[in-house]
């Protein structure tokens, strides 16, 4: 019995892999390394290095590694970039999800769990927003996610296997054992961006929009901490091995902060007073989006564990810290 773990090489599919071998799980990772490292693997799993859209490796890789679950990880993951590129983003997110759930039915694979998003709720109407709110994605990256929920919901009624689509919001920090952390190059994601701009690794971080309805007109976010997100992941292939019915349940903590909330944060906890610029919308953005986590916390008996936002800044920075001295080794 082994996990295959797709995108085992990026910053969250990392988390989740030292989760898992930490559980003392037999883990195979299936990583292209576009995004993602070798290094960030944890010694005791293997690395396949490949496709989720190459349907005989899939089998290959199924087959010999006796899979009996899938944590699929492996997408692209920037909404402007989705806005600007939609149908790579239909290939590598909604195609290439769809080549593996085939090949988890084609290998018997009885347990998936889909790194789903907070975007296919677009604006919701109400906060915070509840699993079966309106889905109204505003991007081609929240469609392109949405669309993989849609074809697991069909192939599992039709096939037998069962899935849980976890609904990650915003997902910041790292490992606090300091074995890995998020270490995207040209990252857009804004804690790790004005991380970056604390330790001098960027000159300055543009705002993204100061006339949203909000309370300081900036994008509110509901940021959870990686360790906490990986921790569900493991609760949700508990409750899919015991027989746990399919599931989509929201990641996150039930409370938001915005930009200026957030870049206050990291200049407090990081002691640099780093230049911010005002600037216009960032194409694909919602206002505000914070999660209902009744559900998670219902069915899977989730509990967060570092739920604040100065813990979260500090585990980000210290892997930020570690990042510049592995560069300038
Ligand atoms: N980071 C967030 O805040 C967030 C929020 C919601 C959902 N998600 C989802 O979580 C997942 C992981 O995100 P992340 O932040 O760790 O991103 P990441 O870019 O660090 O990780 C993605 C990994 O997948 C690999 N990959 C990409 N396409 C592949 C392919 N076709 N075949 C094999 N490997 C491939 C990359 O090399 C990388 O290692 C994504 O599916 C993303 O949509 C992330
Ligand atoms: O340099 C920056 C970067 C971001 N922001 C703002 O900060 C907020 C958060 O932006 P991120 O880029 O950190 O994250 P997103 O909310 O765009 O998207 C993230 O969360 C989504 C779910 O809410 C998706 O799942 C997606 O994969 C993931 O990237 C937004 O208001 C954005 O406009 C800035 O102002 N400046």
């Amino acid at each position: 019995m082994s996990v295959l773990v797709t995108g085992g090489g990026g910053y969250i599919g990392s988390h989740m892999v030292w989760h898992l071998t930490d559980a003392g799980e037999d883990v195979v990772v299936l990583d292209n390394l576009t995004t993602g490292f070798d290094w960030a693997i944890a010694p005791e799993a293997s690395l396949v290095q490949g496709d989720c859209g190459d349907l005989d490796l899939l089998d290959r890789v199924i087959g010999e590694n006796g899979v009996d679950a899938i944590v699929h990880f492996a997408g692209s993951i920037v909404v402007p970039e989705s806005v600007a590129d939609p149908l790579g983003y239909y290939l590598n997110n909604t195609v290439k999800s769809r080549t593996l759930i085939e090949a988890a039915v084609r290998g018997g694979v009885g347990n998936f769990i889909f790194s789903s998003t907070a975007a296919v709720y677009g604006t919701p109407e109400t906060y915070p927003v509840s699993e079966d709110a309106p889905l109204a994605p505003e991007s081609p990256y929240g469609r392109s996610k949405l669309m993989t929920e849609m074809m697991l919901a069909d192939a599992s009624a039709a096939h037998g296997f069962t899935y849980a689509a976890l609904r990650y919001f915003n997902v910041a920090g790292a490992d606090p054992k300091g074995r890995t952390g998020q270490s995207t190059r040209g990252a857009t994601h804004l804690i790790k961006v004005a991380c970056e701009a604390a330790l001098g690794k960027r000159d300055s971080l543009t705002v993204f929009g100061t006339d949203y309805p909000t309370d300081d007109g900036t994008g509110v976010r509901d940021y959870i901490h990686v360790s906490d997100l990986v921790a569900a992941h493991g609760d949700a292939l508990r409750y899919l091995r015991d027989g746990g019915a399919n599931l989509v349940a929201n990641c996150g903590y039930g409370h938001g902060f915005s930009v200026l909330e957030v870049v206050e944060t990291v200049k407090r906890v990081s002691g640099d007073d780093f230049r911010v610029d005002l600037g216009p919308r960032r194409p694909g953005d919602p206002a505000a989006i914070v999660a209902s986590r009744e559900r998670i916390s219902r069915e899977l008996g989730w509990q967060p564990r570092f739920d604040d936002l100065d813990a979260i800044v500090a585990s980000a920075l210290k892997w930020e810290e570690s990042l510049v001295r592995r560069n300038q080794r």
